[in-house]
């Protein structure tokens, strides 16, 4: 059997060397269940992380970023192909294709994501030599998102560089959501694979709304399979979002507690220490409810509430996320607060409001922070607050999972815990950014004489406990999309739960013009989140 037929499902091709040993073994359906030469490599190659799904040296993978003159190109998808590639977890042949409007020569993309490129700080050796050859196999293609022509120009040009090979491709649509149907129409019309799989990355945001989005959805279907689209969520690339099932399916001391019988609310917390700065046009269209809310945060939500799923495959994953987002109740108005930013100036220095922002209508009303209540009415979670926050030009950066846990009943210390019971009651963090970490609250007996408490910590600190520096999420994402492991992409059916969370509210808050709370840039936010919280009960842990 060659060497490339092992890849029984170009959907979901296996990821592991025991999934390949188990794929090998389960596609012979001969008596004899060893594994010829050529699947040994395979298997080898695969086990090392290289020429994941291409069969070694028969195929090639083709990388287009569509939008390649744009941010988040540069910031963050070619860094994290270069990540990948210096790691080796690209296989053998590949190829990366900036493609856009801009007017730009193989050099001068080169020389504009170069900047960017990092080496492990961990392994920086031969750093020099893996970047001039990853920037070897980057090239550049000119031309309309809504041009057949110049797609099948590109078409051209990437066999070119294919060789003949079997010839998987990938476009990744980094640019604004009003191009992403001719984008997807054009790359899959014109540019399709014809020996191998074609898949298309999508970049948030995936509508304004429901029907913005089921738009959007039937738009992307008329050119391609659900099979072919990954919808990105980045936060589902990070490492502390990737490890909460690893926590509470794999330790028995989390999952029981896990429920309504001993948590009383969890908070998912989203600050950043800037503004919008120089993405104030496209935010302003969006918010901040769309832009962290409805995708990351809610994300977030789901991954920690869901039921165990059947296996970790990606559809029984992606089902149990889409029942427990479906037993959320909408969110309303009354349970939620919004603010924006607005100058402030400190020891001479002048931060910028958000209305200051020249792409930015002076009269805005959009918000730039948000807290709301969410409720999941199924027997789990009954009654329990998970309170979301989300802000930009707060005091600090950080996105974390805070969980409280119920008071112990007939606590026998309740005399040596002072009177605020709510403050000594168990507390785990998940810290998903920055300085990624997990550690508990605990009551302790302070050593010495006598019985007097206080409250310490279990930590686990990352860069304390490992070594390794943590991967971008953009690295993990992109390395599943070419395996084909769909289970941290987002399904069609789960987006639109999603949307319908959050439709009510964004409908609700526009018609009413609802004024946003204004809070000084660097500042904690409006007191409106203190106030939603205390109406269920709940103190924001990182206050
Ligand atoms: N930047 C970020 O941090 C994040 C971005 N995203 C999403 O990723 C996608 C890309 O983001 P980003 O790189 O910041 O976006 P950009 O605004 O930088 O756009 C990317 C490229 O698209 C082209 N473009 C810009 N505006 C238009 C337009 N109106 N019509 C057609 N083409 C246009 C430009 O290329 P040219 O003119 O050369 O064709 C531009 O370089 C967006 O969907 C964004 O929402 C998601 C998460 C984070
Ligand atoms: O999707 C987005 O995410 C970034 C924050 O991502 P992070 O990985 O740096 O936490 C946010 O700044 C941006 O507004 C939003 O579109």
């Amino acid at each position: 059997m060659p060497a490339f037929t092992l890849q029984a499902s170009p959907s979901k091709p296996p990821l592991f060397l025991f999934d390949f040993i188990f794929l090998a073994n389960s596609n012979s359906s001969s008596s004899n269940t060893s594994l010829t030469l050529d699947q040994v490599e395979f298997v080898i190659a695969n086990a090392n992380g290289v020429a994941a799904t291409t069969g070694a040296s028969h195929s090639t993978v083709s990388i287009t970023i569509v939008g390649a003159s744009g941010d988040l190109a540069k910031k963050k998808i070619f860094p994290a192909l270069f990540a990948l590639f210096y790691d080796g977890h690209l296989p053998q042949h590949f190829t990366v294709c900036g493609y856009a409007r801009s007017k730009m020569t193989d050099e001068e993309l080169r020389l504009k994501i170069s900047g960017n490129l990092t080496c492990r700080i961990d392994r920086s050796e031969n750093c020099g030599d893996k970047m001039e050859e990853f920037l070897k196999r980057c090239f550049y293609h000119p031309g309309q998102y809504d041009s057949l022509e110049n797609f099948a120009q590109l078409n051209e040009k990437l066999k070119g560089h294919e060789q003949g090979r079997i010839a998987h491709r990938l476009f990744y649509l980094s640019v604004p959501p009003n191009v992403f149907v001719d984008a997807a129409k054009c790359g899959s019309l014109a540019a399709s694979s014809s020996t191998g799989w074609t898949r298309v990355i999508v970049e948030k945001p995936f509508g304004r709304d429901s029907e913005s989005s089921a738009q959007l959805t039937s738009g992307l279907k008329q050119y391609l399979n659900e099979d072919q689209i990954y919808r990105i969520d980045h936060y589902l690339g990070k490492e502390l979002v990737e490890n909460l099932s690893v926590l509470r399916f794999s330790n028995l001391v989390f999952e029981p507690l896990w429920s309504r019988k001993y948590i009383r609310n969890v908070q998912i917390i989203f600050a950043e220490d800037f503004g919008t700065e120089g993405r104030g046009g496209y935010f302003d269209r969006y918010g901040i409810i769309r832009d962290i809310m409805q995708n990351h945060l809610l994300q977030i939500v789901a991954l920690f509430a869901m039921e165990p799923p059947v296996s970790l495959d990606a559809e029984d994953v992606r089902n149990e996320k889409v029942k427990v987002v479906r037993s959320m109740r909408p969110l309303s108005i009354e349970d939620t607060a919004v603010g924006q930013y607005k100058g402030y100036s400190k020891d001479g220095v002048r931060f910028p409001g958000y209305t200051d922002d020249s792409t930015v209508p002076k009269n805005s009303i959009t918000p730039t922070f948000a807290a709301a209540a969410l409720f999941i009415d199924n027997a789990r979670w009954d009654g329990v607050p998970f309170l979301m926050k989300a802000g930009k030009a707060l005091q600090t950066r950080r996105t974390e999972i805070r969980v409280q846990f119920r008071h112990v009943p007939g606590n026998l210390f309740k005399r040596n815990l002072g009177t605020e019971l709510d403050k000594a009651t168990n507390e785990l963090v998940i810290r998903v950014q920055p300085d990624e970490a997990i550690y508990l609250k605990i009551n302790n007996k302070v050593p010495g004489l006598g019985m007097r408490l206080d409250r310490s910590t279990l930590d686990l600190l990352y860069a304390d406990r490992y070594s390794k520096e943590i991967p971008d999420a953009y690295e993990r994402l992109l390395l599943d999309a070419i395996a084909g492991e769909r289970r941290l992409f987002i399904r069609s059916d789960e987006l639109d739960a999603a949307w319908k969370i959050f439709t009510p509210l964004l409908k609700d808050l526009e018609r009413k013009k609802t004024a946003p709370e204004l809070y000084p840039y660097g500042s904690r936010g409006p007191v409106g989140a203190h106030y939603l919280a205390a109406k269920h009960n709940v103190k924001w842990g990182d206050v």
